[in-house]
């Protein structure tokens, strides 16, 4: 049942006049975007707050089951329009600031990204909490409360330069509400033995090990106009009172501080750092050690636990659950090891993102045991425990020493996760399916039933009726609104696609998103774009799997057909990176100094003029993809097959009517299954002929180098000097893709991508077949929400009840 507020544009003013009043000692019209914002979002707090306190309260009365999201990532990016529009209230709020004079637009703009993640890991989990409170199912997330979110990426004289986000800086969190009365302890370091407990137990004493506080902060998930608001708790650290003799100076303090003060900014390789591991854990403990307080509430048996609770480790990172889990039980509340177990793997769930070897991360045992002695302990044993139970069921022993948790002095996160746990799943087909056959096939064959695929999806609301309401207002005009309600709907748009009046209508709404793009363009980097080329954008993090470097070799093709025949018929194109690197990534810092620097050549290049513009966008972020994705005419998804698990931002791009260039990888497979061969772009090798070239080692760039001509000139612009000012990160390239023989194979792949480039032209300049792709990607584009995402999670992994509030079916 549909639960919108009842919200007048005038009660919404005297709600909103009576906060600032009591906020901002000033007029309305004299308020700066910011302060506005503020009391805002105060307002804001007092229609959802009612609603959360009922929810907690009628959570527990019907003693749910919930379920626990734990990622060390969270990139809701900005929740002021999310929240108005699952209140049911948007509309009615920018009717009142017209009403009040006031500048919506720029007040929504003075919000700062909540980017307390990387990429696609972080944003997903941001996605899902969303999708959770709009399906009406009990799923709370788990995580960290950084000070410092991802960091800001300036571009300065080519070079990518991380400042700190200093997001807290500025405003604080307006959507966190401190929860004292959850502050648990968490431990670290020291000794632990274990000593006699009377009755033949056993109990770990510890010694001079550090004690820490956990804070928990919760931001409310609210549900699209149903009335549900789930938690996202975010942990905070502080030194306990009894303790605060232990840290006398500043120093000592600032230490401690430092546990929750940024997020590690790597997305595809493991840092191996002490503070890294102190995070994952203190994340960990603090939300289990609350989850079975909370659960214990209810009066129920701890053995029976995994009837009320599911907890989902995000990736590797919160890994470490199911022993710290078993510490609790065991060392806390005194449980017997087997029917701790028995609790914790049905408990317990994890999604892989990564096949990437460098992802998976693998402490050290001697670091580990250092950092957490206890629950090193225990690791060991459930890894003995499971060698013992696999010899017992005579399985075979190399698969076995394979999976085993505890290897050449590592300890295998990912293998806790899935020996610690029923459920492993990937997030597309083709990434579940190589999980099976290749990354984890060991463990494939000891425990098949254990895996699944849940292909990912995105939050349909956000991408468009926030990120594109003009794109939203014409779908109305065509299909009416229910699509707003349930996104299948918007399959209707079959009907018109061929529709002469409905493709203009759809194109002008593409022109008007691109000029909207244009002006920022312009404005940010002084670069005048014309709308009547091809918006051809790359927006994802900077990695040399994601192939960014593939489409700066089309576009150096482009340039020298040009300069060869300046008169010839070119079809303009703006070519849009958005990326950001890992500061420790030096050959994807090269590649952004060789984009910019490429961009400055061909951008000044009277010659060239308007038929190639390149645009390097600076600090990319959820905020601003908003504002890229719904400009775009092409979606650049070309990752070497087999490397992007999923990939979310081609749903984004298809959704919003742009046409996919893709590789058979991640759900480009599931994109091009949907909208149909013909109404998508697909070049390049598949899987199986990347997998062909590891099992024969007969990949050979240098020969490809040698005898392509075309390809020879592209890849030797980057070492002759054409390009100025990136000398060495042009042979840094040159040597990556000749003398180490092309890691991601981007030569074999090159002229397929010319080709398809090609295509991709000739289709654009038919308007209506063009318009007919695009608008067949929009239609059929439903399938990619999240919503439907987590109910297959909630269902065949958490097994959580049909919500009752819940209005999604
Ligand atoms: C240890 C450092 C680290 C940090 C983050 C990660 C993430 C797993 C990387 C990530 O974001 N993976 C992306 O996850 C998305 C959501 O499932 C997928 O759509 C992307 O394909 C995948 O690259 C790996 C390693």
């Amino acid at each position: 049942m549909e639960q919108t507020m009842e919200l007048t544009t005038d009660q919404f003013i005297r709600d909103f006049e009576q906060t600032f009043n009591e906020q901002q000692q000033t007029l309305l019209q004299n308020a700066t975007p910011t302060e506005l914002f503020l009391a805002l979002a105060h307002t804001i707090r007092q229609y959802y707050t009612p609603m959360w306190l009922e929810r907690n309260e009628s959570l527990s009365a019907r003693q749910e089951k919930i379920a626990y999201y734990f990622s060390i990532e969270f990139l809701p990016g900005r929740m002021l329009e999310t929240n108005l529009l699952n209140l049911g209230i948007l509309d009615t709020v920018k009717e009142g600031f017209t009403q009040l004079g006031l500048d919506f637009t720029a007040v929504k703009n003075a919000e700062h990204d909540m980017a307390l993640g990387n990429g696609g890991l972080g944003r997903l989990a941001a996605a899902f909490m969303d999708s959770l409170a709009t399906t009406g199912y009990a799923g709370f997330g788990n995580g960290l409360r950084y000070k410092y979110g991802l960091f800001k990426q300036r571009i300065v004289d080519g070079y990518q330069v991380e400042l700190p986000d200093a997001w807290f800086g500025s405003l604080g969190n307006v959507w966190e509400t401190r929860k004292d009365h959850d502050a648990v302890n968490v431990r670290f370091f020291g000794n632990v033995y274990m000593a006699d407990a009377g009755e033949g137990k056993l109990k770990p004493v510890y010694s001079n090990a550090q004690v820490l506080r956990a804070v928990p902060y919760d931001v409310p998930q609210l549900g699209y106009k149903n009335g549900v608001v789930n938690n996202l708790r975010l942990w905070d650290v502080e030194i306990p009172e009894e303790y605060e003799l232990n840290y006398p100076t500043i120093a000592d303090r600032r230490r401690v501080e430092d546990i929750t003060a940024v997020l590690y900014p790597d997305d595809s390789t493991e840092e191996g750092k002490k503070l890294r591991l102190m995070q994952e854990y203190f994340m960990t403990s603090a939300g289990l050690q609350t989850i079975v307080k909370s659960y214990l509430k209810m009066g129920l048996p701890l053995e029976k636990i995994y009837e009320k609770v599911s907890v989902h480790i995000n990736d590797t990172h919160p890994a470490v659950a199911p022993a710290e889990f078993m510490r609790i039980l065991i060392d806390d509340y005194g449980m017997e090891w087997d029917a701790a177990w028995n609790a914790t793997t049905k408990v317990m769930s994890y999604t892989n993102h990564t096949i990437l070897s460098e992802a998976l991360e693998k402490w050290s045992t001697g670091l580990f045991s250092f950092v957490l002695p206890r629950v090193f302990q225990i690791i060991v044993e459930i890894d003995n425990r499971y060698m013992a139970q696999m010899g017992a069921q005579g399985a075979d022993y190399a698969r076995v020493e394979n999976t085993r948790i505890v290897r050449n002095g590592q300890v295998h996160m990912a293998h806790l996760a899935i020996i610690g746990g029923h459920s492993v799943n990937g997030v597309a087909q083709i990434h579940t399916e190589l999980l099976k056959e290749d990354t984890l096939r060991d463990f494939y064959a000891l425990t098949p039933e254990k895996f699944n695929n849940k292909t990912n999806g995105i939050v349909q609301r956000r991408w468009t009726q926030i990120a594109a309401p003009v794109l939203s207002q014409t779908i109305d005009k065509w299909i009416g609104f229910e699509w707003r309600n349930d996104i299948h709907a918007l399959r209707a748009l079959n009907d018109v696609v061929d529709n002469p009046r409905a493709q203009n209508d759809f194109w002008e709404v593409k022109q008007l998103a691109k000029k909207r793009l244009a002006d920022y363009i312009e404005e940010t980097t002084g670069v005048h774009v014309s709308t009547d080329a091809i918006f051809d954008v790359q927006v994802k993090r900077l990695h040399a799997y994601k192939r960014q470097l593939l489409n700066v070799m089309h576009i150096i093709k482009l340039y020298w057909d040009i300069k060869d025949n300046p008169e010839g018929d070119f079809t303009p194109r703006v070519f849009i990176f958005g990326a950001k690197a890992a500061p420790g990534y030096h050959f994807a810092k090269s590649i952004i100094k060789v984009i910019n620097e490429l961009a400055n050549l061909i951008n000044n290049d009277p010659e060239i003029g308007d038929k190639l513009k390149v645009v390097f966008l600076e600090n990319y972020r959820v905020s601003l993809a908003e504002l890229i994705i719904p400009a775009a005419n092409v979606s650049e998804q070309i990752s070497l097959a087999s490397k992007e698990a999923s990939g979310t931002s081609n749903m984004k791009f298809m959704m919003t009517g742009a046409v996919t260039m893709a590789t058979l990888d991640g759900a480009n497979i599931e994109i091009r299954d949907e909208v149909g061969e013909e109404n998508i772009v697909i070049f390049g090798m598949t899987k199986d002929e990347v997998y062909h070239h590891y099992e024969t080692h007969d990949y050979n760039a240098r020969y490809l180098y040698d005898t392509d001509p075309v390809l020879h000139r592209v890849i030797n612009t980057f070492v002759d000097g054409t390009i100025p000012r990136c000398q060495s990160e042009g042979s840094e390239i040159f040597d990556a893709l000749v003398t180490y023989n092309d890691e991601y194979f981007l030569l074999e792949d090159f002229q397929s991508y010319v080709a398809a480039q090609a295509r991709v032209s000739a289709l654009y300049r038919d308007r209506e077949r063009w318009m007919h792709m695009s608008m067949m990607n929009i239609a059929n584009s439903d399938k990619f929400t999240s919503d439907d995402t987590i109910r297959q999670y909630a269902e065949e992994i958490w097994h959580l009840s049909l919500p009752h509030a819940g209005r999604h079916r």
